[in-house]
């Protein structure tokens, strides 16, 4: 379904105007070309942003080769988690980085999963009014997802992503060895968000991935296969689409429901991540359409049994320590930023691979809908 080089290196180019174009670059091995790859955008020095597990797995080998190829780079280390993604942590990155001396022409190097690009990113956003950043995703989900597009920032006590700020990174370098350290848990989370491209408006890749996923999980070639087709997915919404005006809110397929919960389990890794959450919504998204008689029962059913077949929740039950009530998570869902004159905007979907925009979804049909999934057994 894509091209490879000789070396195996895929390249997905996104094609953004006012010279903010760039390469997310995918293989085995590419964090080695990081110094040649940095130092090539210009600027005397990087920081490194990492998290403490990221760090002792790849933040030496990263720093080694910035260094070999001229740049002055420090690391700022954070701790591994969701809620890392806080005003608290985000104070400590951007003085962090101001410590190491970080001008506007220099780089920050998101190094680790969405957690740490998001909070990197936003960080290189504001610091001196914008520094140029890197990806260097080392999650499924930030290779697949969150390296690309832009989206920035950090979670409010009332919300998920409420703080943040639009800006592209100049390069994305997702090394899928990487993903050789990564837990099962967290190849599970990630694999929710690859499930999703399938899911909005390609059913081939949905019935690719039914066939394909123990490949992307071993490591075999199905894996930058993946990478890659959900990168040029992505990459297409966010050239038409750079601010979610439109097109882009499809992107957010499943999240209503799961940014919710998040909120609801205090962004506790421990119980919830946010590939797991996306994944009870993907499942819920499609349930809820199919009882609005949008969508057959038997998509839904076949959505849900495929995300539990790879391992993940797909019901409100699943929830470590439960998620609260029905009007707990419509209260938490309030605080979308999809909503529009105060009513819910969903994403829905006519059938696997048909998803759209629901704007003005009535809040009693959530609700209802909401109480009888809680209750099922
Ligand atoms: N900006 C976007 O467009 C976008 C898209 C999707 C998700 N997100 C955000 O991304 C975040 C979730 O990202 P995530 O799932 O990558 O979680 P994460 O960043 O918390 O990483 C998951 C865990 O894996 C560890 N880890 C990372 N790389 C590793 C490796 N190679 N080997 C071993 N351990 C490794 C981390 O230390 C962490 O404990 C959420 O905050 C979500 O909101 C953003
Ligand atoms: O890039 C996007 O657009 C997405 O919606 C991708 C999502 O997977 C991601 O979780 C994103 O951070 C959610 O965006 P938000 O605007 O709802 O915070
Ligand atoms: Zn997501």
């Amino acid at each position: 379904m894509s091209q490879a080089t000789m070396s195996g290196e895929r390249t997905v180019h996104v094609p953004l105007d006012g010279g903010r174009d760039y390469d997310i670059l995918i293989g085995r091995g590419i964090l080695d070309e990081a110094g040649a790859r940095v130092k090539a955008l210009g600027g005397r020095a990087a920081a490194i942003v990492t998290d403490e597990t990221v760090a002792g797995l790849y933040a030496q080998r990263v720093r080694t080769s910035l260094e070999a190829a001229g740049l002055r780079a420090g690391i700022v280390c954070v701790a591994p988690g969701e809620a890392s993604k806080s005003y608290a942590t985000f104070a400590q990155v951007c003085d962090g980085l101001l410590a190491e001396k970080i001008e506007r022409n220099d780089l920050v190097v998101a190094l680790g999963g969405g957690v740490v690009g998001d909070l990197a990113g936003f960080a290189a956003a504001v610091l001196r009014r914008g520094v140029r950043f890197v990806q260097a995703p080392t999650t499924l989900l930030a290779q697949v997802d969150s390296s690309v597009g832009g989206k920035t920032g950090i979670n409010a006590p009332l919300g998920k992503n409420l703080i943040g700020a639009f800006h592209q990174p100049r390069l994305v370098l997702a090394d899928t060895a990487t993903l050789d350290t990564l837990s099962s848990r967290e190849m599970r989370a990630g694999y929710a968000e690859v499930v999703k491209y399938g899911l909005i408006n390609e059913a081939a890749f949905f019935e690719w991935c039914e066939a394909h996923w123990p490949g992307i999980f071993a490591g075999g070639p199905e894996r930058d296969e993946a990478v890659a087709i959900c990168c040029r997915a992505k990459a297409g919404v966010v050239v038409r689409d750079e601010r979610e005006d439109g097109e882009r809110a499809l992107l957010n397929l499943g999240h209503t429901f799961a940014h919710a919960l998040e909120r609801l389990t205090g962004y506790e890794s421990a119980r919830l991540v946010h590939g797991e959450a996306v994944g009870i919504g993907l499942a819920l998204a499609f349930r809820f359409s199919a009882r609005l008689g949008l969508c057959p029962g038997q998509d839904a059913g076949r959505v849900a049994n495929h995300l539990a077949l790879a391992g993940l929740p797909t019901r409100l039950q699943a929830v470590p320590g439960g998620c609260g009530d029905a009007e707990a998570l419509l209260d938490a869902m309030a605080q979308d930023k999809k909503v529009r004159d105060g009513r819910l905007t969903f994403i829905l979907a006519h059938g696997i691979g048909r998803s759209f925009i629901a704007p003005g979804i009535e809040a009693a049909d959530v609700r209802a809908f909401l109480e009888d999934e809680l209750a099922a057994g």
